[in-house]
């Protein structure tokens, strides 16, 4: 059987563009059809206009901070509008980019929104990019299924009022007032962005802290930062319905309290992009929730058809979407070994202001495998003695008592995340707490704490048999 490709990939975003320009690279012959965005949700409702956003937001702050430094600049006023076009042309700069990577490589770009015929039959039809694509059909080799995610909003009474973080990339005025449901990385960031521009802030969650899954330490610090930024937390509850009232929106928990503001924002965790794929032609099996089951190489139930991504719904960040597809891509049609690389030694940073930054394991995750030393740090950075900011950084390093291994590294504080990516180097070598000891630090820094750290806070003893 000859097909018309080697490798068809489904979604042109962070895993599906690395995974066709490798595999085309290795002399495969491969398409990638993608529907809405070049580039996708990094690129475009993601990590990279989230982030410029975040720097738009701190530049308040250090305008205020300044002043214990002896000068006399002003917040003054900012223009959302400015900055929104301005993100604009530097997104539509980079889809142009992802373009012309994928046409440099090779690869043949289809404009549309594909779906399986068969396990090897792609039709490739009308999408948001392209509404008047004509119809094609396409077969393949092997095929990729990099389809990524988007938003989940839960079906509450008043819920067509809410936007979501694909919204609010291009609003066309910052709200006054903005009520952010979910304590998740996105929950988190955008109360962040949206309280930094001026907008007062509310922010809901179900737990009794933000950020589920990270270090309790951190949480708890992360909760005392958000309310020092002026965010008020609702913590422990959800909302049950949202009305409109007046100019704006009434959004009701269920403990009955009542919040009103003008922009009802759900950052609720997002599903897989797997309903117009028509996989039950392919017969690619789904969880309950959506989620593509592949295996350890990312091949699902069906031989040649493989997932990877947000789509899988693991950890999904896009340097893992990015080493799925680069190793899958390698194993596929290159030679030698693919790039070994481990999803738990993934790190992961929250860009709120302090930021937050990990890699590893918890204080909890740790102590179910053995008893372990903590080493915590807790002081004031040395910007804001004279800022007159109460702003507090926080470290922490959880050590295997047995083998002395650094196995989490842990922080909130002003550049964590730059911080963590060389952490994260040393505790995916396993190194240990004498490493660290050995290694003189750099003067003065926030970062010399992680390598001068030397009484243990205290000993937490397994929990588990
Ligand atoms: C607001 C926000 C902020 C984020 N910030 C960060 C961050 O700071 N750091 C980080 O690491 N991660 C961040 N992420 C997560 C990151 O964006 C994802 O992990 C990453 O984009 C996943 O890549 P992917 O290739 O799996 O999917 P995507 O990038 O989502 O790409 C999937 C592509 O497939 C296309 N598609 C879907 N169905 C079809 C079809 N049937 N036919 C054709 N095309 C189709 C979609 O249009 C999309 O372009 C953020 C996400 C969001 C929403
Ligand atoms: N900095 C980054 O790397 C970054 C930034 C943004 C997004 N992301 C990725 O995108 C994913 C999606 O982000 P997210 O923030 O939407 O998801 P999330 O899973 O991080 O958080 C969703 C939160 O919403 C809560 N929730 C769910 N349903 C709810 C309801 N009905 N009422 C109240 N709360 C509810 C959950 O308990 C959870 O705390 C993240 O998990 C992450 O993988 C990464």
């Amino acid at each position: 059987m000859t097909y018309d490709f080697d490798l068809f990939v489904i979604g042109a975003g962070s895993g599906g563009v690395r995974c066709a320009r490798i595999a085309a690279s290795h002399g495969a012959r491969v398409a990638v059809a993608e529907n809405r965005h070049w580039g996708g949700t990094c690129v475009n409702l993601g990590c990279v206009p989230k982030k410029l956003m975040v720097q738009a937001a701190e530049y308040g702050d250090l305008a205020r901070d300044s002043h214990g430094f002896g000068w006399d600049f002003a917040p003054g006023h900012h223009d959302w509008a400015a900055l929104i076009a301005a993100k604009d042309h530097e997104i539509a700069r980079l889809n142009g980019i992802y373009v012309s990577m994928l046409e440099k490589s090779g690869v043949t770009l289809l404009t549309g929104t594909a779906r399986f015929e068969d396990a090897h039959t792609i039709v490739i039809g009308p999408g948001e990019l392209a509404p008047e694509a004509p119809v094609r059909r396409v077969t393949a080799a092997r095929i990729v299924i990099a389809t990524g995610t988007r938003p989940d909003l839960p079906d509450i009474p008043g819920i067509a009022h809410a936007i979501s973080s694909d919204q609010a990339f291009h609003l066309e005025t910052r709200p006054k007032r903005v009520c952010m449901i979910g304590g998740g990385y996105i929950g988190v960031e955008f109360a962040g962005i949206f309280q930094g521009l001026g907008s007062e802030v509310d922010l809901v969650y179900r737990q009794h802290l933000p950020l589920r899954g990270f270090d309790h330490d951190l949480r708890t610090s992360l909760h005392e930062a958000i309310a020092g930024r002026g965010i008020r937390q609702h913590a422990g509850r959800s909302p049950v319905s949202i009305r409109a009232r007046g100019d704006g929106y009434m959004v009701v928990l269920d403990d009955g309290a009542e919040i009103e503001t003008d922009c009802v924002f759900f950052a609720t965790g997002r599903n897989p992009n797997v309903g117009a794929l028509g996989l039950n032609h392919a017969g690619v099996s789904v969880t309950a929730g959506g989620r593509i089951v592949v295996d350890a190489v990312g091949e699902t139930n069906v031989p040649g058809i493989f997932a990877i991504g947000d789509v899988t719904n693991r950890l999904n960040l896009t340097p893992v979407a990015i080493a799925e597809g680069h190793s899958l891509a390698d194993r596929l049609f290159g030679h030698g070994h693919p790039r070994e690389w481990s999803l738990e030694t993934t790190p992961k940073a929250v860009f709120f202001s302090p930021p937050l930054a990990s890699v590893g394991l918890t204080e909890d995750e740790a102590a179910r495998d053995g008893t372990v030393d903590i080493y915590l740090a807790r002081f004031t950075p040395m910007r804001h003695t004279l800022s007159g900011r109460t702003r507090k950084t926080v470290m922490k390093l959880v050590v295997d008592q047995a083998s002395q291994k650094i196995v989490g590294a842990h922080m909130l504080g002003d550049d964590a995340p730059e911080m963590m990516q060389g952490l994260a180097i040393a505790v995916t070598a396993g190194l240990t707490k004498q490493d660290f000891d050995r290694t003189v630090g750099i003067h003065p820094t926030s970062a010399e704490e992680f390598v001068t750290m030397r009484a243990r806070t205290r000993v937490t003893v397994r929990t588990a048999d």
